[in-house]
């Protein structure tokens, strides 16, 4: 029995895609850019495996002899978050965009979540996640207020001192939250937001975040891996991207490192079916932040750990590493970028060298997913397994 090890970098894109002008992005290259600012990256077990082989991934020394398949997907859902980035590559195409409430939540919604959790809401705007920490965060420890903000994503964030608003109470919040952000009002996603921290300049998110989705519209990938008997273990994120639908089993994670490490347990225990595991550091601690520096060492210390992984793989294992869409971090503002994402697939029965080329969507990496595992199709995506089997 095969058995899947999907891993998604979350956010590093591989270039603008033909309608990236239309979500406000131009010329945006996560990896691209971040190579072009740090000429001296080192990531030689990517490489290897093909990902300087892609089209257009130039300013990459590519190699001559990839070991994995390797290609890039465009995205035809309207949007470039996460959700619409996971639920495409599942099968699932998000049409119409989720909405997104550029100059914060109405005052009726404001209304209600405050009546409903006894809390007065401070912010109620657009900002980047740590900015808007320094501004409230200090109001917020005085005075018990909750801060709520969104971004250009379709996302409602609540941000609470974990010393001031317990734990619980936070999560509550999100759920009266996502409740209220339903039909007319649905986000993808309510978010809860921790920190800590004494004063402004020194507060820290914690990785007690946890994020609250829609169900998938359709049954996606997933769901048809259960529906088989299959394991589908979700590391990191994973399980709240999918609301939990099609999951069997789910492990949060505190960073890119700890994701690692939970999916090479995972891998060296006695499953079938797949491994899902999506490494967020990428996007939340570097591409939102705009620090290409950050983002670097990330994808150094990722590379460094990917011999580990191929070694933890059974004979019929299949690895598939992509991305879920862009952040380009020296782009302006602090949102997401649209973006082709690059895809590699390696295992011992998977063709080397093999050009995937350039794929219409990312449909078709979950659809690769079932035939593997020969569980039903999703509705979306063209299948490359037979491209890529020896
Ligand atoms: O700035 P922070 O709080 O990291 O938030 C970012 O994270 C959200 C989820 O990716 C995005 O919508 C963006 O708002
Ligand atoms: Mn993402
Ligand atoms: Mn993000």
């Amino acid at each position: 029995m095969k058995r899947v090890i999907w891993i998604v970098i979350d956010s590093v894109g591989i270039g603008a895609l033909p309608d990236s002008e239309k979500f406000g992005d131009t010329n945006v290259n996560t990896l691209g850019n971040i190579v072009k600012t740090y000429p001296d990256i080192k990531i030689p077990n990517l490489i290897n495996l093909g990902i300087g082989n892609i089209e257009g991934a130039d300013f990459l020394q590519g190699t001559k002899t990839p070991i994995g398949a390797f290609g890039k997907c465009g995205e035809l859902s309207q949007g470039k978050d996460t959700t619409t980035g996971h639920w495409e590559m599942t099968g699932v195409l998000v049409e119409t965009p989720f909405k997104t409430f550029e100059n914060g939540f109405p005052k009726e919604i404001i209304d209600e979540f405050e009546s409903k959790t006894g809390r007065k809401v401070v912010a109620n705007k657009p900002a980047s996640g740590t900015a808007i920490l320094d501004e409230y965060g200090e109001h917020q420890m005085k005075t018990g207020d909750v801060i709520v903000y969104t971004s250009a994503d379709s996302v409602f964030q609540i941000a609470a001192h974990e010393e001031i608003i317990p734990l619980e109470e936070l999560y509550k919040m999100c759920e009266i939250a996502r409740e209220i952000m339903m039909g007319d009002n649905a986000v993808a996603r309510i978010i809860a937001r921790p920190y800590i921290g004494e004063k402004k300049g020194c507060f820290t998110r914690t990785s007690n975040r946890r994020d609250y989705s829609l169900d998938p519209f359709e049954p996606t990938v997933l769901d048809n891996i259960k529906e088989s008997n299959l394991d589908v273990i979700g590391v990191g994120k994973i399980e709240d991207i999918f609301n939990g639908q099609g999951i069997t089993e789910a492990i949060h994670t505190h960073d890119n490192m700890d994701g690692v490490d939970q999916t090479i347990n995972y891998m060296k225990k006695d499953n079938k079916g797949l491994i899902f595991t999506n490494l967020v550091d990428f996007d939340s601690k570097y591409g939102h932040r705009r620090d290409t520096l950050g983002y670097k060492k990330a994808l150094e210390e990722f590379d460094l750990r990917i011999p580990e992984i191929i070694d933890s793989m059974k004979d019929e294992d299949i690895l598939i590493i992509n991305a879920d869409h862009g952040n380009d971090p020296t782009y302006k503002g602090t949102d997401h970028t649209r973006e082709y994402i690059p895809v590699i697939v390696y295992g011992k029965d998977v063709k080397e060298g093999l050009n995937l080329g350039i794929r219409d969507s990312f449909a078709d990496i979950g659809a690769t997913v079932a035939d593997i595992l020969n569980v039903k199709m999703p509705k979306h995506g063209k299948s490359f397994k037979t491209e890529i089997v020896k």
